[in-house]
């Protein structure tokens, strides 16, 4: 048995997560760590919300809430929509709780005392009405390029152009409307990654066995143009964790906050305190600190692309850079994108399917099943209904629902609700058995090593091989001559039902909870020892005909679902 720390990246708090967001990082992360706790080792899977920045505040303000107001209804919607999904964090955190205010103001503190934070003082637009600076999306005018008169500080949404907030022409807050704004000299503080470039570089060359997409991304941060810089990481905002030196104030800086980038990651380890001081666990230091414990911890991270600078770089800058035993990530799985139906995913413009919408369409084992078996890992994948139809009616349906209902019922007409003790296993069923271990064996293999896409392959093989089986042995045939023989097949095929629950439950956890309950085997543990696992049915042993796993989808549906979810939502 083994220790596995796994963190998801963490959701942002200004929306529902679409189906993108959940296939980058959060469920990949489930199925990990649903695989390794049946595998039987010791996991502590923890996720979180990501609360701070200058979008949380522009949604407040859009929902017309106080910020930590809003920010707390929207953790209870994601954690409740997380539960739908299955998600089975140990713990879901929240990156604005005070075990995260305090860890990120200790970071900063002997961050700073190690002499890798630098103070500097720059010009920013200053309102005099609202009383506060202004960051670059709190500022609008009319674009210098294209005459838009809502472009924002940052960016022209109507031509694209990037912009400076200097640019704009007759700019304005947005919070207060008011004109009256100045350029003043505000001061902030930058780590200073740059003298931690060949330390981190020497860190990422050193992980030969991470996907390419992460190192790639790395390299690219620490060598292209000037290489590595260092980063801001305060921000003139009210909402966020404030900056002080540890447990002392930091002159200068008062009333400022830490970058949402620099506490989000904090939040990993803050979430594990959180699980400790809510009740669920003990001693979170042995799965942070090497120095407690945590030196046999495995650690793996779960994201997408655009994550992984912060992930490769500026987080490990923060451990590196404390000198303290912190534990470091040890994997990190990083994915593509998922795009919507031509397009991307969007959450700012409402375009795709979000998680509450889906769940209100089926239920969430169809759709862990299409993400995971296309998982956007070597390149960039696309969701079409089409393509969903076709997965879900074709593995999900036609191999392992019609597997499971056309064995059980069989039994049911000419033996009753329990296994049939006649007969013997001969070649044929020999050969599966056989076939079954070697397969059972590359399936864990594909599992062990996160390939997401191959172990979903896998796994449908393994669903397959019992189809082609009852195919080829059609006990239903084989009992109008040789009733012996049959019960037998049936046997045998109905002891695969267990096995194939546990081997799938990290994909489809709901079907395979019903898949053993129907079987009266709901404790079943993982099939180390494949051959005595299809002997766990014993003869005599009762089930019952499970409802229908899985629906087909019509056209109709498709028809209807493409036709929802064309536009955006409001
Ligand atoms: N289309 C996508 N496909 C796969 N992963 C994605 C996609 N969009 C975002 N992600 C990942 O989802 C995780 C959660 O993202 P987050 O809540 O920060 O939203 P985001 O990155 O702002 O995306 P969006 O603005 O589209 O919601 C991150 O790891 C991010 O990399
Ligand atoms: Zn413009």
């Amino acid at each position: 048995m083994a220790r596995h720390l796994i963190t998801s990246a963490i959701p942002y708090i200004n929306g529902i997560k679409h189906l993108g967001n959940l296939v980058g990082s959060q469920l990949p992360a489930d199925l990990y760590a649903r695989y390794l706790r049946a595998r039987g080792h010791e996991v502590l899977f923890l996720c979180a919300t990501d609360e701070h920045g200058t979008p949380a505040e522009l949604a407040a303000a859009k929902a017309g809430k106080p910020v930590a107001e809003y920010c707390a209804e929207m953790h209870a919607v994601q954690s409740e929509i997380a539960e739908g999904f299955g998600l089975s964090f140990d713990h879901f955190g929240r990156s604005s709780s005070p075990q995260n205010h305090k860890l990120t103001q200790h970071f900063a503190g002997v961050l700073a005392d190690n002499g890798l934070i630098e103070e500097v003082t720059e010009q920013q637009v200053y309102s005099i009405a609202d009383g506060r600076f202004l960051p670059d999306r709190y500022i609008e005018g009319t674009c210098p390029n294209c005459g838009f008169e809502s472009a924002r500080g940052d960016q022209c949404d109507n031509c694209t152009k990037q912009l400076d907030p200097v640019d704009l022409i007759n700019p304005r807050s947005t919070i207060s409307g008011s004109t009256e704004l100045e350029m003043r000299e505000t001061k902030h503080l930058f780590l200073k990654q740059s003298q931690m470039k060949d330390q981190l570089d020497a860190w990422i060359t050193s992980k030969t066995d991470w996907p390419v997409l992460t190192t790639s991304i790395a390299k690219k941060w620490l060598h292209d143009g000037d290489g590595l810089q260092d980063r801001g990481i305060t921000r003139d905002l009210d909402w966020g964790v404030p900056v002080r030196r540890g447990d002392r104030d930091w002159p200068g800086m008062e009333g400022k906050v830490f970058y949402v980038w620099f506490d989000a990651p904090i939040e990993y380890i803050a979430s594990a305190q959180e699980w400790v001081d809510a009740g669920k666990g003990e001693n979170w230091e042995r799965w942070w600190r090497t120095d407690k414990g945590a030196e046999d911890v495995r650690y793996t991270q779960f994201m997408g692309k655009d994550n992984v600078p912060f992930h490769t770089l500026s987080f490990p800058a923060t451990i590196m850079g404390s000198g303290e035993p912190w534990k470091l990530v040890d994997y990190i799985k990083s994915f593509n994108y998922l795009n919507y139906d031509g397009g991307q995913f969007s959450t700012s413009r409402g375009r795709g399917v979000f998680m509450d919408q889906a769940l209100e369409i089926l239920p969430a084992d169809y759709w862990r099943w299409w993400l995971l078996s296309h998982a956007p890992e070597s390149s960039d994948a696309e969701f079409t209904w089409e393509n969903f139809q076709t997965s879900v009616n074709k593995d999900l349906a036609d191999v392992l629902g019609n597997f499971v209902s056309r064995i059980t019922k069989f039994c049911r007409s000419k033996f009753g609700e329990a296994v049939p003790e006649a007969g013997a296993y001969g070649p044929a069923e020999e050969a599966l058995i056989a076939d079954i271990t070697a397969l059972v064996a590359r399936y864990q293999e594909q599992m062990d090593a996160i390939e997401v896409r191959k172990s979903a392959q896998e796994l449908r093989a393994i669903w397959a091989a019992g189809n082609e089986y009852l195919q080829a042995e059609a006990p239903w045939t084989t009992f109008k001559t040789d009733p012996d023989r049959a019960a037998a097949q049936v046997r045998l095929a109905l002891n695969l039902i267990p096995l194939y629950a546990v081997l799938s439950a990290p994909f489809i956890p709901g079907a395979a909870r019903t898949m053993l309950e129907a079987m009266g085997v709901p404790e079943a543990g993982w099939p180390d020892d494949v051959p005595a696992i299809l002997g766990l049915l014993a003869p005599g042993h009762a089930f019952e005909v499970p409802d229908v796993l899985f629906a087909k989808i019509s056209d109709e549906d498709r028809e209807a679902w493409a036709a929802r979810f064309a536009g955006t939502r409001s």
